[in-house]
Formats: C-alpha cells, sequence, structure tokens
C-alpha cells in the first residue's frame, strides 16, 4: 500500500479530512500535515510541503486540495520530481496514473463533492502507471536525475 500525503488550504479542510479517513480505511498509511484549524492561510506553503513529502520519497504519492484545486497545484508542480494533476472526473484520475505517472492529486473541494472526490482518490490511488511509451513521454517532462 503506498504512503499517501495530504494537505490543504482552508477551503478544502473538511474534504481532506473525510478523505484521509476513507484512504485509511483502505488500509493505506496516510500522513496528514494538516491544517486543522480554519484560519485563512496560503495554498503555495501547503502544496510545496506536501510535494517535499514526495519529492524526498517520504511518501510515495500525496493528494492535495484547495478551494479549486489549481493554485495548490501549481505550486506542488515547482518541486523537482512532481507530477501532479486537478481531476474533477475519474477518468482522468486514472489517466494521470497511467499515463502520466503522477505522483499527486489535485482536488478543488469549492468544485467537486464528496462522493465524487472519494470515487477520483480511489481512482488516483488504484492505478498503476503503465509504462512502455508512456516512459519516454514522462521523461521528457523532466529527465530523470537517479
Ligand atoms: O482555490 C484556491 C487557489 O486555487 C484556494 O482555495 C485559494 O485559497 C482561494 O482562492 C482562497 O479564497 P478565499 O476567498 O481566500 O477563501
Amino acid at each position: 500500500m503506498p504512503r499517501i500525503v495530504l494537505s490543504s488550504d482552508h477551503a478544502a479542510i473538511a474534504l481532506r479530512q473525510t478523505i484521509a479517513t476513507h484512504i485509511a480505511a483502505q488500509g493505506h498509511d496516510v500522513v496528514d500535515i494538516g491544517p486543522t484549524t480554519p484560519e485563512s492561510t496560503h495554498y503555495p506553503k501547503h502544496g510545496q510541503a506536501a510535494a517535499e513529502r514526495v519529492a524526498s520519497k517520504d511518501c510515495d504519492l500525496g493528494i492535495i486540495l484547495c478551494g479549486t484545486g489549481q493554485g495548490i497545484m501549481m505550486a506542488a508542480n515547482k518541486v523537482k520530481g512532481i507530477r501532479c494533476g486537478v481531476c474533477s472526473d475519474t477518468f482522468s484520475a486514472r489517466m494521470i496514473r497511467a499515463h502520466n505517472d503522477a505522483n499527486m492529486l489535485s482536488l478543488g473541494a469549492r468544485v467537486i463533492g464528496e462522493g465524487l472526490a472519494l470515487d477520483i482518490v480511489d481512482a488516483f490511488v488504484s492505478t498503476a502507471f503503465e509504462g512502455g511509451r508512456h516512459a519516454a513521454r514522462v521523461n521528457m517532462i523532466e529527465p530523470a536525475t537517479d
């Protein structure tokens, strides 16, 4: 089971906590780095903090949320080694794993409801990268450093 880091800004605390409970019940090792209090905060620092957990390989995957999912995704993708996509449908959630080897998923808590969010999360965490022809393309996004 992958170890999964979660983070959000103030716009998505309740949905993030629901997702954390959901994937923990599936047996995933969940690292929820908050925040837990509802004060307004700044999505870039939360996106970057989660991305650094994934980039350092402390965690295998990351799930981040803000109001739209867009700003926190932009921040996460600035961290070397991160491939993060915003998803509002399950097909995209499967494809960003299968074809793009995305290691982070971003969700918009003001865009989608809880049921769809959990389905998207399930699609993301249960899909493996297909490799093959997709590997060369993913390598063009960012050359491997290992
Ligand atoms: O959606 C967002 C960025 O893409 C974030 O949730 C922002 O925090 C949002 O824009 C904040 O809006 P708010 O009116 O300050 O809650």
